[in-house]
């Protein structure tokens, strides 16, 4: 599904590499944390597979694409198959619930229809029913994470990129959107989330990938956030 072969990123400004000589294969359905201290690299890796960068080596593949080679009018279909959610929610905010989550349909032009009938289905599913007509600020930081949860997974993306989702959230709530992310990948869905939780890694016992100064140096199934420390 993912797969990431020898790749290095050198930005412009960086004196050294933000990823090293990284390969990793994420199969479909897979459930995996990427961790490390902050710059290890994760945005980076996040941000390849969106091709919001490009690699300065190596091959980044997504579902069989090569996304470096993608054509710029490829990209869009590239990124309607990755869901993205990040630490602060990033919702529209003169957009209520329905709308922030409707959006997302509108614009890869799916029917009128289709959108009524699929917006409710994903609210239920990410515990939001009753919610639909609210505005952001009226909502829980939690709530409002399931809001961009269910504008990443309303078009059934095949990967979910999740960079620190609960950065901002108290354990309580953070445990409720891991439940929700879990039922996610249930579904199928390939879910990567970066992250500095501990509580949450520790909790889960998902595959851990190890980023330090831009190399892998773990890759561990089942894995807790910190061996031997
Ligand atoms: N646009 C950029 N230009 C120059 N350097 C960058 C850029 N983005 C990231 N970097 C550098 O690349 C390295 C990796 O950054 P990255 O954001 O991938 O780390 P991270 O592990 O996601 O960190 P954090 O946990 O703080 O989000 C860091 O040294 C960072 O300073």
């Amino acid at each position: 599904m993912i797969s990431l072969e020898q790749v290095s990123k050198v930005y412009p400004a960086g004196a050294r590499p933000a990823l090293d000589s990284v390969s990793l294969d994420i199969d479909k359905g897979e459930f995996v944390f990427l961790i490390g201290a902050s710059g290890s690299g994760k945005s980076t890796v996040l941000r390849l597979l969106l091709r919001e960068e490009l690699a300065t080596h190596g091959r980044v593949t997504v579902d069989g694409r090569n996304v470096g080679r993608l054509a710029n009018r490829k990209v869009p279909e590239l990124r309607r198959r990755i869901g993205c959610v990040f630490q602060d929610f990033r919702l529209l905010p003169k957009k209520n619930v329905y709308d922030n989550v409707a959006f997302a349909l509108e614009v890869i032009a799916k029917s009128p229809k289709s959108i009524k009938r699929t917006v409710p289905e994903v609210l239920d599913l990410v515990g939001l029913t009753g919610k639909a007509q609210r505005m952001p600020t009226e909502l829980s930081g939690g709530e409002q994470q399931r809001v961009a949860i269910a504008r990443a997974f309303v078009n059934r993306p095949l990967v979910l990129l999740a960079d620190e989702p609960t950065g901002n959230l108290d354990p309580d709530t953070s445990q409720g959107i891991m439940s929700l992310l879990e039922r996610i990948n249930r579904t199928g869905t390939t879910v990567v989330m970066a992250t500095h939780d501990n509580n949450i890694v520790d909790a889960m016992r998902r595959r851990v990938i190890e980023l330090d100064n831009g190399r892998i140096i773990r890759d561990q199934n089942r894995g807790v956030y910190g061996v031997g420390r």
